[in-house]
């Protein structure tokens, strides 16, 4: 029997988050584009007595360790789809920043998933995996694919997208975090008596990105929850203007916040942004990655 099985899962940012009116069931349809950035997790599913769950890192205070962890969640549904007994112990290394608009929580529901089919040998196809995974939220199927993709639906029907470069990020890390349904609902009040369009991925945005032409990406960012995000937390204002000053082609809130992503054109030039977001003492941390990467897997 395998003794322990480790799966390194990606953060994400939303290079296009075009958001639609709110549909009956609460959520929105989205054009989603989701870019896999190299901020990992890392998830071990070892065989123990029980379901139980760990973390260690910088941020785990934040992280629950009951049953409504995505991870748990995940080891579950899949327990229960094939009939097995969720005795397992998952333990998390977390390095996402929590609850930032990162997908983190996604991030480990679907290193879980991927985790503990290794462990228990169930052979689930990719297609059963990516059925739970959306189940599970909205942004874990994108943890599982990695790399680019459109999501559309409520973000979970996706669409691998070309990527022909690298691209260089950095993110600055928020004092707390912002609840993902509150940002939705602060859009929703922002547009309200408003007609919202039909979200669609941006042509230009897609050429940048097969492209891989950083300024070309720049001048296509877009995220519809930017405003509802600065409503909630209008200091992010501020660390904004400050990684554009220090040299980033473009400055955006990432998905819902409050983490904000600079793009920048070198490795250099992300060290240099990153050195003065912590300096300007707008944010609690600054984290340099490149994209894409690639979804979750076993290590
Ligand atoms: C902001 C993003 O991170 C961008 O990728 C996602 O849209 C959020 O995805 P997520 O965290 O996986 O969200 P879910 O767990 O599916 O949903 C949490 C809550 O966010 C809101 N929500 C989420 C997705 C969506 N398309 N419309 C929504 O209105 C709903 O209030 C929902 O109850
Ligand atoms: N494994 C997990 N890691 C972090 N948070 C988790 C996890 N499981 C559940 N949560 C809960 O989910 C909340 C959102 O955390 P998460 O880090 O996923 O936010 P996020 O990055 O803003 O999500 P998204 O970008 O998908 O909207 C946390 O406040 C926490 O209570």
């Amino acid at each position: 029997m395998t003794a322990a099985v480790t799966v390194r899962v990606p953060a994400k940012v939303n290079v296009q988050l075009a958001v639609g009116a709110a549909r009956p069931d609460g959520f929105h349809d989205l054009a989603n584009v989701f870019l896999a950035v190299g901020l990992y997790d890392e998830v071990t599913a070892t065989p123990a007595d029980e379901l139980r769950i760990t973390c260690s890192g910088p941020d785990a205070g934040q992280v629950p360790l009951d049953r409504t962890n995505l991870a748990a969640r995940a080891a579950l549904a899949l327990a229960e789809r094939y009939g097995i007994d969720p005795a397992v112990h998952l333990h998390i290394a977390k390095d996402i920043p929590v609850a930032g608009g990162m997908a983190g929580g996604s991030a480990d529901g679907a290193a879980a998933l991927v985790a503990c089919d290794a462990l228990w040998g169930t052979g689930a196809s990719r297609d059963e995996l990516l059925a739970i995974c959306a189940e599970l939220g909205s942004d874990v199927p994108f943890s599982l694919v990695g790399g680019a993709a459109l999501g559309t639906g409520r973000g979970e029907k996706l669409t691998p997208i070309e990527v022909g470069g690298t691209f260089h990020w950095v993110f600055a890390v928020a004092d707390g975090g912002l609840s993902t349904p509150a940002v939705y609902g602060e859009f929703d009040r922002l547009t309200a008596g408003m007609e919202v369009p039909e979200p669609t991925a941006s042509p230009a945005l897609l050429a940048a990105l097969r492209s891989g032409d950083s300024g070309a990406l720049a001048g296509a960012l877009s995220n519809d929850l930017q405003p509802a995000a600065l409503s909630l937390r209008p200091p992010l204002a501020d660390t904004l203007a400050a990684g554009t000053e220090a040299g980033a082609l473009a400055a955006l809130v990432s998905g819902s916040g409050p983490t904000t992503a600079f793009l920048v054109p070198d490795e250099e030039t992300a060290e240099k942004v990153a050195a003065a977001l912590l300096t300007s003492g707008t944010c609690r941390n600054a984290r340099v990655a490149v994209s894409p990467a690639p979804g979750a897997h076993v290590i």
